[in-house]
């Protein structure tokens, strides 16, 4: 029997990330080929025109598998019944800045589409906080929509996750299928910790390090951090414009690992509500190696932490906490 279709709502869908996100979706990248799809797209008045353009391009791909589109610019008509919100709408970052520059005019538009989303989103909605900083615009939309479990409410670190791998492939000349596990602790910031020591590649002898591979300590714990931590950034240089179709993508590869599960064996990086583990201070979004399970994720318990990650989750951390006091004063 034909599944029900799944509402969901991707904000700022006349931007740049909803331009390349859209169709991703409706072709059935983000929950299987298996999944219709309605699409809710929400943009602001001035983005109006762009708005109904892309709802005219997705009518004219024909997409088997979208089953109807909401395109408006009304908060409440586009929250309402979706099961999935992926938030990207918001000021993006532009050359030369850093993302806290773009706090204050972010954090009130999460504010307020926190309650339109808690009140009107289908109960147990999932989601995923894209534009910056984003994680404590999911910080914001979790306070305010206090009523949407706070394990619903993540935010976007797979690009980082995703940009670290890519790295290795780079280096290694693997597959991407054969490496895993390499991890991103704390912000979708520089502050971010890309992590390989648990990493692993799968060869034809079995599992090796990632460490062991590259044989290069020096550049994993220099440049490959700063590349990974600076990507954002030197993708904005070149384009001029933010990273939108890595976003889009690595935004897919977020909800369907946490609504259809991960590999056995692998966990992959997710920002959502500290509940203190690794000694981070709980009450931020930090970015976490989690694995996921019936629609739900897990932080991965007990791995070993020495001097050297301790220092950088420190820092993020540090600076989590710093953001989530300065957005507070942005909105008093
Ligand atoms: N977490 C991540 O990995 C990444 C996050 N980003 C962030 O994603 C966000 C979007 O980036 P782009 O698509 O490149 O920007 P963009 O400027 O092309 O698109 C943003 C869209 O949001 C809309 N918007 C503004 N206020 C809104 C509101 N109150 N409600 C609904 N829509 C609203 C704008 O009209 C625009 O269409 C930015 O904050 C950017 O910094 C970008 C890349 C990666
Ligand atoms: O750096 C930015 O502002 C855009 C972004 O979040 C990224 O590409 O990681």
């Amino acid at each position: 029997m034909a599944k029900e279709p799944a509402r969901i709502l991707v904000t700022g869908a006349a931007g740049q990330i909803g331009y390349a996100l859209v169709p991703m979706i409706a072709r059935g990248i983000m929950l299987g080929p298996d999944q219709p799809v309605i699409l809710h797209m929400l943009d602001i008045p001035p983005a109006a025109e762009a708005l109904n353009g892309v709802k005219m391009e997705l009518i004219d791909a024909a997409f088997p598998l979208l089953k109807g589109i909401v395109a408006t610019t009304d908060p409440v008509e586009a929250c309402s019944g979706v099961n999935i919100a992926v938030m990207v709408g918001g000021f993006p970052r532009k050359e030369g800045m850093e993302r806290k520059d773009v706090m204050s005019k972010n954090v009130s538009i999460y504010k307020s589409q926190a309650s339109a989303l808690e009140q009107h989103a289908a109960p147990n909605c999932k989601v995923l906080v894209v534009a910056n900083p984003a994680n404590t615009n999911a910080l914001i939309l979790k306070e305010f929509a206090p009523s949407i479990p706070e394990k619903n409410v993540t935010c976007l670190t797979r690009l980082d996750h995703n940009r670290a791998l890519g790295q290795i492939l780079e280096r290694l000349h693997v597959p991407v299928s054969n490496v895993k596990n390499v991890i991103i602790w704390g912000n979708h910031s520089s502050s971010q910790y890309p992590d390989v020591y648990h990493a692993s590649v799968v060869t034809g002898a079995g599992e090796k390090p990632v460490r062991e591979l590259v044989a290069d300590d020096a550049w994993l714990d220099g440049e490959f951090i700063t590349t990974v931590q600076q990507r954002g950034a030197a993708i904005i240089k070149a384009r001029k414009l933010s990273s939108a179709l890595s976003a889009a993508s690595s935004a897919c590869d977020h909800i369907r690992d946490w609504v259809l599960g991960t590999p056995k064996g692998t966990f992959v990086s997710m920002g959502v509500y500290s509940d203190g583990s690794y000694d981070v201070p709980p009450g931020i979004i930090f970015s976490y190696p989690v694995t996921c399970e019936n629609g739900s994720w897990s932080i991965v318990q007990g791995l070993p932490i020495n001097e050297f990650s301790r220092k950088k989750l420190d820092a993020t951390a540090n600076e989590l906490v710093e953001e989530k006091a300065l957005a507070y004063s942005c909105l008093n």
